[in-house]
């Protein structure tokens, strides 16, 4: 594969409503889209990093920084034969996996589509279509929480996710298992916003028939989420904790979770996110799809790589009207059915970038030739 351009596109999207989390509140999210140009073809991908460094270490800024500086050069000098050498080619820089995987993606999309077949195809899924589920932020009260439950109950999702932090876990939990009942498949996210010494509320939780609980303690730690799943019944759920295939095996060894939350973007990228789904495989340890509030372009890579077979719990790729008024993409991520999403079987991610509206949201661009 000869990379002949590489263009970086900073965006600034209004969400329809603000997206808050136990450490913050998106509302115009910023994001940087990563364009390939190799013999004919344009593959893209976005950057799932936010604006600022509250989920993981890495920002805007510095995506657009070790793309730019460290990236897209080695790219463009290097001999590509096939997607699974960009991770190779940029495994010596450490970490900084979301600029990584945003043009590790952008390759991949590239690669199928000069093969003529779909990204879902391209990494070996098979599955047409993906059950999904859908998350939602912490709301200022607990009848906003209830409210957005039932729109999405109503539109068929199939995971309802709920965000946690101490002081607003039980109330939202109980109030909703008493309007939808225990057969609700619920789980719930609290972005390392509790410790060890929240083990009562943990406790307490255990009592509500969740799925899973997802990343209860520290950002950095498979120690302690062991000591606490022995406490609990309900499955814990790695995100934050996970970004090699590495770190899936010491927390599967450790037993840490019982569930991992795969997201392209922490783990550097489509070829690490295989890794981790196939060693999740041969441990029985199921895994799902999480979202970062992606356009239609990220939300593409995610229904390819939830085609792979141990994805077998739903994911967090929402259709394209949960975020956002108009998407950057053509056809926009719409549901196929109550819950489900088609998995496209034309070349590549299978959604254009619809450059009018992409133009609409475009703060910056830049175009990296060798
Ligand atoms: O994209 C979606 O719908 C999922 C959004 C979501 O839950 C998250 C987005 C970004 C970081 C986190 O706050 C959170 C998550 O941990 O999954
Ligand atoms: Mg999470």
């Amino acid at each position: 594969m000869k990379i002949e351009r590489v263009e970086l596109r900073l965006l600034q999207m209004p969400l329809l409503d603000a997206f808050t989390t136990s450490f913050g509140q998106v509302k115009l999210r910023k994001l940087v889209l990563v364009s390939v140009y190799s013999e004919g073809v344009v593959g893209h991908a976005e950057s799932v990093a936010m604006e600022y460094p509250l989920y993981n270490e890495e920002t805007i800024e510095t995506v657009w920084y070790i793309l730019a500086e460290l990236l897209i050069p080695r790219l463009l000098t290097a001999e590509i034969t096939a997607p699974e050498d960009v991770s190779r080619l940029f495994a010596p820089i450490r970490r900084n996996n979301m600029a990584k995987a945003a043009l590790e993606g952008a390759v991949w999309d590239a690669y199928a589509k000069q093969k003529g077949i779909s990204l879902a195809a391209a990494i070996g899924g098979k599955k047409q279509t993906i059950d999904v589920g859908v998350s939602i932020g912490i709301e200022p009260t607990v009848d906003a929480v209830l409210k957005k439950v039932e729109r999405f109950v109503d539109e068929g999702y199939k995971k309802i996710k709920v965000k946690i932090k101490p002081g607003f876990d039980i109330k939202p939990i109980e109030a909703i298992r008493k309007q939808f009942g225990t057969e609700l498949p619920l789980m719930a996210d609290a972005n390392s916003a509790y410790s060890m010494t929240d083990l009562a509320i943990m406790k307490e939780l255990d009592h509500y028939q969740l799925m899973m609980i997802e990343q209860p303690l520290a950002h950095d730690d498979i120690i302690d989420h062991a000591k606490l799943q022995k406490e609990l019944s309900t499955p814990i759920c790695l995100d934050e904790s996970i970004h090699t295939v590495d770190d899936a095996r010491k927390a599967i060894e450790l037993n840490s979770c019982k569930i991992i939350n795969i997201k392209i973007g922490r783990v550097g990228g489509l070829s690490e996110s295989k890794k981790i789904h196939d060693l999740c495989e041969q441990h029985h340890i199921p895994v799902w799809c999480g979202g970062m509030l992606e356009t239609g372009v990220g939300r593409a890579h995610n229904i390819a790589i939830t085609s792979l077979p141990n994805f077998t719990i739903p994911g967090d790729t929402s259709a394209s009207n949960r975020y956002w008024a108009e998407d950057i993409v053509t056809p926009e991520v719409a549901l196929l059915k109550p819950g489900i999403l088609a998995v496209p079987d034309n070349p590549g991610i299978g959604y254009e970038v619809n450059p009018s509206v992409m133009r609409k949201y475009l703060l910056r661009e830049a175009r990296f030739m060798e």
